[in-house]
């Protein structure tokens, strides 16, 4: 039997919607959408065909632009090179990016040094005690994060999570007018209503459009909101990593992450340490990048499942009444106690792989730095070994978290979908089966019978698919729990980063106790408590009472403190001196130059000398640094020689001086871009790093070992050419042939001929010599006493007599020998010609 009625009449089991009101919501959201698609859609096809035709034609001609522009082409050369990036006299900068065969323009304007000072109480150092965790600790890292990741409440940021959260909210209101609809044609169905069905079908299909569109949109809207996240983080991160404090070096040499790795107890959680352990690439890219995925993953994780089940309870609670309503919020806090119970450390798990994995690309990364090395050496074997080792340690990592995924996995799939079901089922069948409930719900309602078959369909079809849904939204919710919990071992790496980052630029490091293995006399050098003083500016370079000391950062530093190599070094070198330091391996030659460039401490005394670079002080260490660009980039990129008025004349002039003029024809021109450390041969790649001295001219340059593999006559020529240029030379070298270009010599002793009373330098140097004494020395001096010789190399100078004296010596001693050889040769000679009479 059919049964027939008119699709108004009243209904107890039907959706708690009238189908007027339901019709009426439909149609206002169904425009309502349509009219943001319209707006972000253009609907008119003619004019889509015709700027996709226009944009095709232009790029065409553009490729065929740039395939006629040789890389010579002197105009368009310009306007690439000049505009690589327009420098702002506010600081910022705006790049020029090539992208898709056009210029966009991205202008970055540099962290200010007042947004980093108002960021410095919010990222105190990490206790490596900390538990990692959904805990308090947790939230006051996030927060501090999001003041970077999220800066302004105005910003792009906010308009996306707007937008992101409208297509949130119309997800869930589509959720339910879909989840009435399938009741509702489910009641067409059974009721053999030919023309409901197919009205219901029509708005099936219009709500299908809205609905695609929104998913994909919530889709698009979280990637792009975690891609708006690291572009903050990013640009923060690099302006404070790569800033004149240098911290990149501070903490590549591990000052900044000062915890050592605890060894975690079984059923332990342990404790920040993972968070703080890493190379800067690890932190800076893959944990920064999980971060800002799992912070926008996260919002609609929790957002859209938690609006989700506010809408679908209330929606149901209209259903199942108060008892019903009741069940459903036992049932919840039900749920979230046992997976909470179940929930392993997923945030210390987190933390622990981005460690792990760190380590192995650490393994990697040195490979592809020193593979050259590494082949001469045969050294493969032993680094692969090294890095299955790294990556068995991430496997083995990740296998455990896998497992301990397992009893979560179940616990959460039973109750959430098992359990909640069967409880979904129950609470359905309260007005079923119990009419004493049913009535308490639907009281005063009049109720037809011949419609409940096709009544009572419609309300359980709807309710079991917003039951669904709701297990669904609830499912994705206790998910979301583990999500926040990775969340909070992703956000401990990122607050470690930046918390370290903050204490290295305003010289922060933890304060330790003085050892008790220290002697008395030994002195603790720990980086809380530098305290020498550093002047930038004067003419002249001084180091009155500093000691030398390596720093060290961490468990090492709290264990014993910094290194000191010299007990105190006073130094002046005034413009003109020449000063070569020399002495054995490892007493601390380099050191001095780091201390005087600023890459460790002056712990004590007082260091003065001129600014860094042009008309100041320059640095070459033995290994040159050659960074990415064309040849010409080395000096200077091709917009800055522009405004300093500097030409390829001088340019070339400059490199016939360190004997490189073949090198722009041998590469192809100034503008070849290479990657020169592979290129160059270890001498070319040094007297690269002179080019770059005699562009610059500096009034000091200190040489590190840095013309060790430039031939001596070469070298010799580059010397003489500083010289000349003004340049006052503080050289670092084992070659006692670089004496003639000196004027001054100061040897480190070498600590194992002492027999000094122990003192924990190693080179025992007392220096309370006054600055004047450090002007021409005899070997004499307290100085020289303590393995220290300062000379002045005139010709008075015994050193220098002795030196010259040995030379003279040996070519004498081969001029004396010239007779013989000729005699010798004309004996030969006459052998030769057959003449008589010639002995052998
Ligand atoms: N980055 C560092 N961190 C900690 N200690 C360091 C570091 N670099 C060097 N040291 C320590 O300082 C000592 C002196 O190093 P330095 O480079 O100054 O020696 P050097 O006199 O220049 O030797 P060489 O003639 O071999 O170049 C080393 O033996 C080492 O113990």
């Amino acid at each position: 039997m059919t049964v027939a009625f008119p699709s108004g009449l009243p209904s107890a089991h039907r959706s708690p919607l009238s189908n007027l009101t339901l019709r009426r919501r439909q149609a206002l959201i169904v425009v309502l959408i349509s009219a943001i698609l319209a707006r972000s859609v253009p609907l008119n096809s003619s004019s889509l065909f015709r700027r996709w035709k226009e944009d095709r034609a232009y790029k065409k001609l553009e490729r065929k632009r740039r395939e006629t522009e040789t890389p010579l082409n002197t105009p368009a050369l310009e306007k690439k090179l000049v505009d690589l990036y327009i420098l702002d006299p506010s600081g910022s900068r705006t790049l020029l990016v090539p992208h898709q065969g056009r210029v966009s323009k991205v202008r970055i304007t540099p962290t200010s040094n007042e947004t980093y000072a108002s960021h410095l109480a919010s990222f105190p150092p990490l206790d490596p005690r900390e538990k990692l965790g959904v805990n308090k600790k947790f939230w006051k890292m996030l927060f501090a994060v999001l003041k970077v990741a999220f800066p302004s409440k105005t910003g792009k940021e906010a308009f996306l999570l707007v937008l992101h959260t409208f297509f949130l909210l119309s997800r869930t209101i589509l959720s339910v007018m879909v989840a009435r609809l399938d009741g509702r044609i489910v009641r067409d169905l059974v009721s053999a209503n030919g023309a409901g069905f197919v009205r219901g079908l029509g708005w099936w299909f219009a709500l299908a459009i809205p609905s695609t569109y929104t998913n994909s949109m919530i889709r698009y809207l979280e990637r792009k909101l975690a891609l708006a996240f690291r572009t903050n983080l990013t640009r923060y991160i690099h302006d404070l990593y790569l800033n004149d404090n240098l911290n990149y070096y501070k903490f590549g040499l591990g000052l900044g992450v000062a915890v050592p790795i605890e060894q975690k107890k079984k059923g332990e959680n342990g404790g920040a340490s993972e968070a703080a352990a890493g190379t800067a690439d690890q932190f800076i890219t893959t944990d920064v990048a999980r971060f800002c995925d799992s912070l926008a993953a996260l919002y609609g994780n929790i957002g859209k499942p938690a609006l989700d089940m506010l809408i679908f309870t209330s929606q149901l609670a209209a259903s199942l009444g108060p008892v019903g309503t009741f069940g459903l919020f036992t049932n919840y806090a039900f749920t979230a106690w046992v997976l909470k119970k179940a929930t392993p450390a997923f945030g210390r798990m987190a933390a622990t792989e981005a460690r792990l994995e760190g380590e192995y690309r650490a393994g990697l990364g040195r490979i592809g730095r020193d593979g050259e090395e590494v082949a001469f050496y045969n050294g493969g074997k032993r680094e692969k070994g090294i890095l299955m080792s790294a990556y068995e340690k991430l496997a083995k990592h990740v296998h455990t978290t896998f497992k301990a995924r397992i009893p979560y996995g179940m616990t959460e799939d039973f109750t959430i979908k098992y359990f909640w079901s069967a409880c979904g089922y129950c609470l359905m069948s309260l007005p079923i089966l119990f009419p004493a409930v049913d009535k308490a719900v639907h009281s005063g309602r009049p109720r037809e019978i011949h419609h409940e078959v096709a009544e009572r369909t419609e309300g359980y079809v709807s309710n079991r698919r917003l039951l669904l849904s709701l297990a669904d939204a609830g499912g994705r919710l206790m998910y979301s729990g583990k999500d926040l919990a990775e969340l909070s071992g992703y956000t401990s790496r990122v607050y470690a980063l930046l918390s370290s980052l903050h204490s290295l630029n305003n010289n922060i490091y933890p304060e330790n106790p003085r050892p008790a293995s220290l002697k008395e006399d030994e002195p603790f050098y720990d980086l809380s408590n530098v305290h020498g003083r550093v002047i930038l500016g004067p003419k002249h370079l001084l180091l009155r009472g500093v000691p030398i000391v390596a720093p060290a950062g961490g468990a090492a530093g709290a264990e014993r403190g910094g290194e000191e190599l010299i007990h105190r070094l006073d130094l002046r070198v005034e413009q003109g001196e020449h000063t070569l330091i020399t002495g054995p391996n490892g007493v601390g030659k380099t050191s001095i130059a780091r201390i005087v460039a600023q890459l460790w401490p002056t712990w004590s005394g007082l260091m003065e000398r001129p600014i860094h670079g042009e008309g100041g002080i320059f640095f070459l260490p033995q290994r040159p640094y050659l960074s990415i660009g064309s040849l010409r980039d080395h000096p200077h990129t091709y917009a800055e020689m522009k405004s300093r008025g500097r030409t390829d004349a001088e340019l070339m002039s400059i490199l016939e001086h360190v004997h490189l003029a073949y090198l722009p024809s041998r590469e192809g021109g100034w503008e070849t871009r290479k990657e020169w450390k592979d290129v160059l041969s270890g001498g070319e790649k040094q007297r690269m790093g002179m080019a770059r001295l005699f562009y610059h001219r500096p009034t000091y340059a200190i040489l590190d070992e840095c013309t060790s593999a430039v031939s001596s006559d070469v070298e010799g020529l580059m010397y003489e050419h500083a010289k000349n240029l003004g340049i006052t030379l503080v050289t670092i070298s084992h070659r006692p042939s670089l004496l003639k270009y000196h004027n001054r010599h100061l040897r480190l002793g070498d600590p194992t001929s002492h027999t000094y009373p122990p003192t924990p330098s190693r080179t025992p140097v007392g220096s309370t010599t006054n600055l004047s004494g450090l002007t021409p020395q005899t070997p004499s001096t307290p100085l020289a006493a303590h393995g220290w010789q300062l000379t002045t190399l005139h010709s008075t100078s015994a050193e220098e007599k002795l030196e010259l004296n040995h030379e003279i010596e040996e070519i004498e001693r081969q001029l004396n020998e010239v007779k013989q050889w000729e005699a010798r040769l004309e004996v030969i000679g006459r052998e030769l010609r057959g003449e008589a009479g010639v002995k052998a």
